[in-house]
């Protein structure tokens, strides 16, 4: 469905995405993992046609039949927000503060042509489907008399509006508490009608996506499915990055804690591995292993 083919970013001569190449197929989970700086957003941006100013992108993306790359901005325009849409991480800066929540929902649905009554009463139906408690209260609220939480919603609904045919999530929980993000995060697992998913958090990513590429330096490095970037990360980033997460590669032996390892099943509530260890393979028999503070994630491989 979303096909990107040699797509670079360049700030006058500085080249910040380094032919990236991926594709996305419909009801595809991709997450997008990578350091600070590796060009994940830019990625991202240069899809939805946001790209700062003095920043170009070259190559091919395509939705569908539709280019999204080199193309004149009203093209662009008229995409975005429509076929594909993007929840960034600080909602505060993306709502308007002047105008109420609905309003802002509504709006996104009359610029692309619906009448402005029907949208109201949609905006209203969207505040319920992202689960929002009294929708039609709420739609007349200002973002200020929101939590963090239900303004990131908020962002969903507007993000979903039009239905599109792509969700683009760039951290969006990480301005969120944690029990917050999780809820965050099945909801948007649940909406997405398919999704390229950026984050830090290879846990999160665990939990939501069913493929992954890794950035490095402006260039993918590595993808692949989950459990096969997981299990046998290739690039040296990979490594670094699974050896410092909470996740342990699959071929690790994990130290027995306190002499004994928990049953399996006892993930503490919110877990986002609850049942679903990234490395479990039909010959791999996984036990969580709880450490200490009863929340890190690994998992026993006895076959290892
Ligand atoms: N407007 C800009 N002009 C010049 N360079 C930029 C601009 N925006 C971003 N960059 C540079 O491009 C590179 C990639 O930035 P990008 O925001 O895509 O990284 P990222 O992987 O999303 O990082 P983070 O995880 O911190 O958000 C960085 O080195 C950044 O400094």
């Amino acid at each position: 469905m979303l096909t990107v083919e040699g797509l670079h970013v360049r700030a006058d001569a500085v080249e910040l995405v380094r032919d990236v190449s991926f594709s996305i197929a419909p009801g595809e989970r991709v997450g997008l993992i990578g350091e600070s700086g590796s060009g994940k957003s830019l990625t991202a941006l240069s899809l939805m046609g946001l790209l700062p100013e003095g920043v170009t992108a070259s190559g091919r993306a395509r939705l569908g039949e539709r280019d999204l790359v080199g193309v004149p901005e009203s093209r662009v325009k008229d995409l975005r927000g429509r076929a594909l849409s993007m929840v960034f991480q600080e909602p505060m800066t993306a709502l308007n503060p002047l105008m109420r929540v609905g309003a802002q929902v509504a709006e996104v649905m009359t610029l692309h042509g619906r009448p402005r009554q029907e949208a109201r009463e949609r905006a209203v139906e969207l505040l319920e489907r992202v689960r929002l408690p009294e929708p039609g209260h709420i739609a007349r609220a200002y973002p200020h008399q929101l939590s963090g939480g239900q303004r990131q919603r908020v962002m969903l609904a507007i993000a979903l509006a039009n239905g599109p045919e792509l969700l683009i999530c760039d951290e969006p929980t990480t301005a969120l508490d944690v029990t917050v993000q999780k809820q965050m995060l099945d909801l948007i697992a649940e909406v997405a009608p398919a999704l390229l998913f950026i984050t830090h958090d290879l846990a999160v990513v665990a939990s939501m996506c069913e493929r992954v590429l890794v950035m490095y330096g402006g260039r993918v490095v590595e993808s692949g499915p989950l459990r096969d970037v997981f299990t046998r990360p290739r690039h040296r980033y990979t490594q670094g990055l699974l050896a410092a997460s909470r996740l342990t590669p699959r071929g690790t032996r994990l130290p027995t804690i306190a002499g004994s390892v928990p049953p399996a099943g006892r993930f503490p509530s919110g877990c986002v591995f609850r049942n679903r260890c990234p490395h479990a393979t039909p010959t791999c028999e996984t036990t969580p292993a709880l450490t200490g503070d009863g929340h890190a994630h690994a998992c026993w491989h006895p076959a290892d």
